[in-house]
């Protein structure tokens, strides 16, 4: 990895980003901090040239040193789309309202019929770039992508990486196939322009990606579709993306105790100031810090912890009370490392597909390599998880780390069991039934498994990718990870977790009309919370995960869907 945050390559911004961040800060002044959402700023659209604005901007009158309200939004009306209007609903082709063999497990007709509902709001979530993106550009932090996504919902207006994964998840359930090829080429348009797969489809994204899951989207909708032109037509981007991951920028070599070196990734993203669509919140909590290079640092920190899509949470800090201890790039990542495990098996698989057996070959060793790593670095025996490694407390500079017992974090989250998802897929963990009952057995006494589903941590700070929040991603890759593998106990405990996560869903959904980013597994129905913006609904992953779990799993008619 670069040494130091002083060498770190840094993605140059563009001047309709800093005139929006200065009409940001200008708002905040104007409107105070309470129910402000910085982001909203940034996703505005320009009527007209950015010089024309600026100059609008800077004629106001500032009584003061502050805009008035009303003339704040005059501006904001005379000068701006409405933000999300650059990115228009579409009606996806591929959407019916029941679709043929739709959940053919969900037999209770309660739970059917809100499986429908769920289904039904793909229709809601669908978006495409407006023309007038394409003819000007200049004017949208919005990225003229070529076909439909489908977006989180309400401030998520455009497509996100990992977040895709489960929405594909979702579509392939509602046998929206062209929907979900759709969203996974958007991607792949994205590493043909940047090399990677962007955090977010906005210019002010362009400076790091998120856990990479790319290729498991190709994988499912190939499994699902049997298409191979589109396998053969991903391949070339895939193996960009790998490239991107193991670059210099992300690469870490540690050696073990045996000698064998292991080459491993973290996050890093390429920015060392603050976040565009957050800059007012990161200069905040900058703000007590006293240089400008530690204010560097720790910008470099808060971006390359949005790479990572746990934003934010006591896992990337030294000290779980204090933001600005945020220490991601020092940290290797189980779940990350799980990721670019899987995404070189699926490489090697689709190369084999195609008869590109080199390819493959190469590949294979790649994730044979990565598996040993995991298993060195990563795995503890004592405790039957596999735990992130810090390497804190020596220079990131050097070489090669030496691996050290005692820098690994024996915090519990719920990343250090998903491992076990990948392995299912790889055969050799879930073939080893003891194995998986051991982590199993882990999992359950780890205090992670709660009422409404799978916490994301233990340590409640207050951030949102902590206790008490239950993530759908994380109770997905879990619960599959169990119910793929050979142990019988693993599966029911599987099922268990699955009618938790369907019934606080439901519940939540019952009271308030809508799908939710987050819950509070502590209590059956309700809604998580903590984190630097307000809670979200619509929402893309949530109801993937449902809809993939009642796939998988169904729901019989005599299984009260009400919370117990
Ligand atoms: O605006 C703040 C941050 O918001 C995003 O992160 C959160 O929402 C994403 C969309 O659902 C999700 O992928 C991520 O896991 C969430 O933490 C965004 O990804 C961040 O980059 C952004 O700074």
């Amino acid at each position: 990895a670069p040494c130091g945050d002083a060498s770190a390559p840094v993605k140059p911004t563009t001047p309709l980003i800093s005139f929006l961040e200065s009409l940001q800060s200008a708002a905040l002044a104007t409107l105070g901090p309470d129910g402000f959402d910085p982001k909203l700023y940034v996703d505005l659209p320009l009527k007209t040239d950015l010089a024309a604005t600026e100059e609008a901007f800077a004629r106001l009158p500032r009584p003061g040193g502050v805009i008035p309200v009303s003339d704040l939004d005059r501006f904001l009306g005379d000068y701006f789309g409405e933000a999300g209007s650059d990115l228009v609903h579409a009606e996806p082709e591929d959407f019916v309202a029941e679709p043929e063999g739709f959940l053919p497990k969900v037999e209770n007709p309660k739970v059917r019929a809100w499986a429908l509902e769920v289904h039904s709001l793909w229709k809601n979530l669908t978006r495409r770039v407006s023309d007038e993106v394409r003819r000007r550009p200049e004017r949208h932090t919005l990225l003229p992508l070529p076909g439909p996504v489908v977006v989180p919902g309400s401030r998520f207006r455009e497509v996100y990486y990992w977040d895709s994964y489960w929405i594909i998840r979702g579509l392939l359930a509602s046998k929206m196939y062209d929907t979900a090829k759709s969203i996974a080429n958007n991607l792949i348009s994205l590493i043909d322009i940047y090399g990677f797969v962007l955090n977010g489809a906005r210019t002010y994204y362009t400076n790091r990606s998120q856990p990479p899951l790319l290729s498991s989207m190709v994988f499912e909708i190939y499994r699902r579709s049997g298409d191979l032109a589109f396998v053969k037509k991903s391949l070339p981007s895939l193996l960009k993306e790998h490239s991107f991951w193991n670059s210099d920028i992300h690469k870490v070599i540690i050696q073990d105790l045996q000698g064998c070196k292991h080459s491993v990734s973290h996050y890093y993203a390429m920015w060392n100031k603050p976040r565009p669509e957050t800059a007012t919140i990161d200069e905040e909590s900058a703000s007590k810090l006293a240089s400008a290079s530690q204010k560097e640092i720790f910008y470099h920190q808060v971006a390359s912890t949005a790479e990572s899509g746990w934003d934010f949470s006591s896992r990337w800090m030294s000290n779980s009370s204090d933001f600005t201890t945020l220490a991601t790039t020092s940290i290797i990542p189980v779940d990350l490392n799980a990721f670019i495990y899987k995404m070189e098996l699926d490489i090697a698989f689709f190369a084999k597909l195609i008869g590109d057996n080199s390819t493959s070959e190469k590949f294979l060793a790649a994730s044979k390599a990565r598996q040993a790593a995991i298993k060195s670095i990563f795995w503890n025996s004592e405790m039957e998880q596999w735990l992130d490694y810090w390497l804190i407390s020596k220079s990131n500079c050097e070489e090669v780390n030496q691996w050290e017992a005692h820098y690994q974090n024996r915090n519990i989250f719920a990343s250090n069991f998903i491992p076990l998802w990948i392995e299912t897929y790889s055969t050799d963990l879930c073939k080893d039934g003891t194995m998986v009952e051991k982590v199993l057995k882990s999992l359950q006494s780890s205090g992670l498994l709660r009422v409404g589903g799978i916490a994301t941590s233990l340590s409640n700070t207050g951030q949102q990718w902590d206790f008490p929040n239950g993530w759908a991603p994380l109770q997905h890759m879990v619960v599959e990870g169990l119910a793929n593998s050979v142990s019988k106990e693993a599966k029911s405990v599987a099922e268990d977790i699955a009618i938790r996560w369907i019934r606080t869903n439901y519940a939540a959904y019952m009271k308030t009309g809508t799908m939710h980013e987050k819950y509070d597994v502590e209590a059956c129905g309700k809604i998580g919370g903590g984190g630097e913006y307000k809670p979200q609904t619509g929402f893309g992953w949530s109801n993937g995960v449902v809809l993939a779990f009642l796939e998988e799993f169904g729901w019989p008619h005599d299984r009260e869907i009400d919370c117990q």
